[in-house]
């Protein structure tokens, strides 16, 4: 029998790692604050790009600066010829992740962070293209086309929505954009942020730590969790029919993606938020099935394990309302998280000592050289 899972101390869990004034999650009970702001709050009346430069310059934007910002982000959107020319050698069926991947790192060789006085220029560039950068590929590696990136778009939820369908989105997506490029921009030390850090520390370059912390975000247990609980319920008619699909899987100790989490104990603070707009989507849109499906799959969850929905589980319902193909789910959460990232390689930077823990050595305590000669 295999011998049980050693979770104690695992996952550095619980240990403090470093320290950050970006974000809060989990302190007072279930919440979650961006610099002292309130998720709910943030959720409900900002637009992403005020979040972000809350993160990335340390206080919420007055109307002008915000005015000033949104039109620098949108001056910056043009893909350079060369990484048109890469993203299209890149396959239809390559996963959307690596090309956000590819494409960030491309980038970084045409744009190279010389210096880190440099930073915010190159932080701002990454979240003006990302979408624009994806939808690129997606639609010439899927449909043949080369889509104009330079869209009237007013934001970058609107971009992203504008290149991914090359047209002008309806508003109450866009309002389902702002609010989940929101709740996916921050989240203190997560595994792709705390990616993103390490690779800080070694003051390596801005592209660098984005690259890396796309790679990490991808996994099924962090990011990619958004993709896979579609990827779960998609197929799924009716509650009664999800719920036997859950039990059977609980059963056979399956993991079902889009709940539990690594510091909340008892509920997500953004799945509230994301449920609310996938709801209201699931009406426009006159689904009979998906929403009723996902409320059945939290509702057993709870019952049977006390396991509560993550931010992943509603946004995978809600992007599909919204026509967003399953694989280009995660990538939407890397045009928002680069702000998180980026904000804490900056702070990284700002008082930086390279990371390196230690570790428990459990090998053998001396061992006897053998000459290959003579090895069995
Ligand atoms: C929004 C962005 C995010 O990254 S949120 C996380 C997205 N990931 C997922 O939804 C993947 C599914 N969830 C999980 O794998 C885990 O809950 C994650 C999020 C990785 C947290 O792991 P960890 O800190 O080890 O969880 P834990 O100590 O609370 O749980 C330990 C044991 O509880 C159970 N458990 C937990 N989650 C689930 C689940 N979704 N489905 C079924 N069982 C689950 C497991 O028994 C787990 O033990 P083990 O993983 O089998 O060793
Ligand atoms: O904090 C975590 O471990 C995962 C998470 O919810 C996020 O990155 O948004």
């Amino acid at each position: 029998m295999a011998e049980a899972k050693k979770l104690s101390g695992a996952g550095l869990r619980g240990q403090s790692a470093g320290e950050t004034a970006l974000c809060t999650v989990g302190q007072s009970g279930a919440g979650l604050t961006y610099r002292g702001y309130d998720i709910k709050e943030l959720a409900d009346k900002a637009q992403f790009e005020e979040v972000a430069y809350l993160l990335l310059y340390g206080k919420l934007p007055n109307q002008g600066e915000l005015n000033a910002y949104k039109a620098r982000l949108k001056s910056m959107r043009a893909l350079p010829e060369a990484l048109k020319t890469v993203l299209e050698q890149i396959p239809a069926d390559a996963h959307p992740m690596d090309v956000m991947r590819t494409g960030c790192s491309m980038l970084g060789n045409l744009e190279t962070e010389q210096d880190f006085t440099e930073q915010h220029d190159h932080i701002d560039r990454m979240l003006a293209v990302f979408p624009g950068m994806i939808n690129y590929w997606y639609n010439f590696s899927h449909h043949g086309k080369r889509i104009d990136v330079e869209t009237d778009a007013n934001s970058i939820g609107e971009q992203f929505l504008w290149t991914l369908h090359d047209k002008k989105p309806e508003p109450l997506h866009v309002d389902v954009m702002h609010a989940s490029l929101i709740l996916y921009a921050e989240h203190e030390f997560n595994a792709s942020t705390f990616t993103a850090r390490v690779c800080a520390s070694t003051l390596s370059d801005i592209h660098s730590c984005v690259t890396a912390a796309i790679g990490s975000l991808r996994g099924p247990l962090h990011g990619g969790a958004n993709e896979a609980a579609m990827a779960m319920i998609q197929d799924w008619r009716s509650p009664e029919e999800a719920e036997a699909e859950i039990m059977a899987m609980l059963a056979r100790k399956d993991k079902i993606m889009g709940f539990g989490h690594a510091i909340y104990r008892d509920s997500d603070p953004r799945n509230a938020i994301i449920k609310e707009w996938s709801k209201k989507l699931s009406e426009q849109v006159g689904d009979e099935y998906l929403y009723a499906v996902s409320e059945r799959v939290e509702a057993v969850m709870w019952r049977e394990k006390k396991l509560f929905c993550n931010a992943d589980f509603f946004h995978a319902s809600a992007y599909n309302f919204m026509g967003i193909p399953t694989e280009l789910f995660t990538p939407i959460f890397v045009c928002s998280r680069a702000a998180g990232w980026t904000a804490h390689v900056m702070e990284q930077r700002a008082n930086n000592r390279i990371i390196r823990p230690s570790a428990d050595y459990t090998g053998p305590d001396s061992a006897e050289w053998i000459d290959i000669a003579d090895r069995p």
